[in-house]
This record gives structure tokens, sequence and C-alpha cells, in this order.
């Protein structure tokens, strides 16, 4: 099966329109006031309207506020929804929408336990663990502490760069890969040229 690709942190339609020219499967809206990265709903409007169909659209929360949470849905088509911050699974199932589950690789993380509680997830994406950051660290963890088999579909995500992207697909197998800094220009902004050199990465693993 080939790896699929989530462009994450995108802030403007032509970094959007680009994701869906190299062939992404999926993009992601931050809707986190402390990133860098983040968008309002107004612009994630307008960053998602008219995309072609078949693109998935991820909106990312950190400890969101459920009535913040529920507006940004009425405002903004979002697929899936990914979760950040401590929610607990009920949190993340109570919106009747398919989720993914960030983790964060900590020291001890167990991850067939947190499979097994996040039952409901579509996935967890496994990102590196960095004290009061919640994602977009821009930083790899070691791979080799990803399990082999779990009962939870991988999406990697962390430090990966057009660079390291072909050695970790191929050392981790993930269902799918996300990237945000490692595609930027600047914080926000992605680079089509780090953009198509990412993809070329990961087909030249699949
Ligand atoms: O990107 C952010 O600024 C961010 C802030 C708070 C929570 C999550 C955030 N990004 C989440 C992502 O899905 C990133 O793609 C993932 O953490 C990997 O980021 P990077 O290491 O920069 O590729």
């Amino acid at each position: 099966m080939r790896t699929r690709v989530k462009f994450c942190g995108i802030t403007r339609r032509e970094d959007a329109l680009q994701a869906v020219r190299l062939g992404a499967d999926a993009i992601g809206l931050v809707f986190y006031s402390e990133s860098p990265r983040a968008v309002s709903p107004q612009q994630a409007y307008q960053i998602v309207r008219e995309l072609p169909p078949f693109v998935t659209v991820v909106g990312l929360f950190v400890n969101a506020a459920p009535g913040y949470l529920q507006q940004i849905l009425e405002r903004v088509p979002i697929d899936i929804l990914q979760f950040h911050g401590e929610e607990p699974p009920e949190d993340c199932s109570h919106y009747g929408r398919a989720y993914i589950k960030a983790i964060r690789m900590a020291e001890g993380v167990d991850l067939p336990g947190l499979a097994q509680s996040y039952g409901s997830a579509s996935a967890l994406l496994l990102d590196t663990y960095q004290a009061g950051v919640p994602g977009g660290t821009g930083r790899a963890f070691d791979w080799g502490r990803v399990p082999k088999s779990l009962s939870k579909a991988v999406i990697l995500a962390g430090g990966l760069t057009p660079e390291n992207i072909a050695q970790a697909v191929k050392q981790v197998r993930p269902y799918a890969v996300d990237v945000s800094g490692g595609v930027e220009r600047v914080k926000g902004v992605k680079d089509a040229a780090k953009m198509a050199a990412f993809m070329r990465g990961v087909d030249s693993v699949n």
C-alpha cells in the first residue's frame, strides 16, 4: 500500500492547491491561536473552498473548548479532526466525526495501551515530544521506537524533511506521513520545491 501524505500547517490557498497538484492526500489547518501557523475560520474557509474532491481536510485542535470547535465545524468543511492536546477519548469522539489522536513520544509512552484507549480513533499520529510544545516542533524522534505492529494506523510526524523522508518511510512503513516545518520557507509559508522533493522522497519508496 502506498504511503499517504499530509501537508500540515497550511495557511495559504496557493499552498493547498500546490499540495493537491503534487498528489497530497490531505492538508492540515491549525486552529490553535498560539501556533505561528494558526488560521482563523474565515481564512480556513478561503483555503479549502472549492478544493477538488478526494483531498481530506484535517482540522487541528489543542485542548479546544467544545463550543469553539463546534463553531469551526459549522463554518469550515472539515473531514477529520486531529487532537494534539490532552483530550481524553470521550472528548475526541464527542463530535461524531472521524478523528486522529496525536501522541507525543515522551519517554515510556505506552503505544499499545493508547491504541486501545483511543479505540475510536482512525489513526494515531506519532510526533516528537518537546516539553510545552504541542506540535510542529520540526524535530524528529527515534523512529526505532515505533512498534512494528499496532492495532491502529500510524501517521509518522515530527521533523520530517525532503532529506530524511525516504529513510523514515523505509524504516517505519507508516500508513501516512505528516510534515509541516520541513517543507516551509518560513513558518506558515510552504516552499513548493521542498513540497515536491518531499513527495518524490515518499514515491521513491512506494
Ligand atoms: O504546526 C504547529 O504549529 C502546531 C501547533 C500546535 C499543535 C500542532 C501543530 N502542528 C501539528 C502537525 O500536525 C505537524 O505537522 C506535526 O506536529 C509535525 O510538525 P513538523 O515537525 O514541523 O513537521
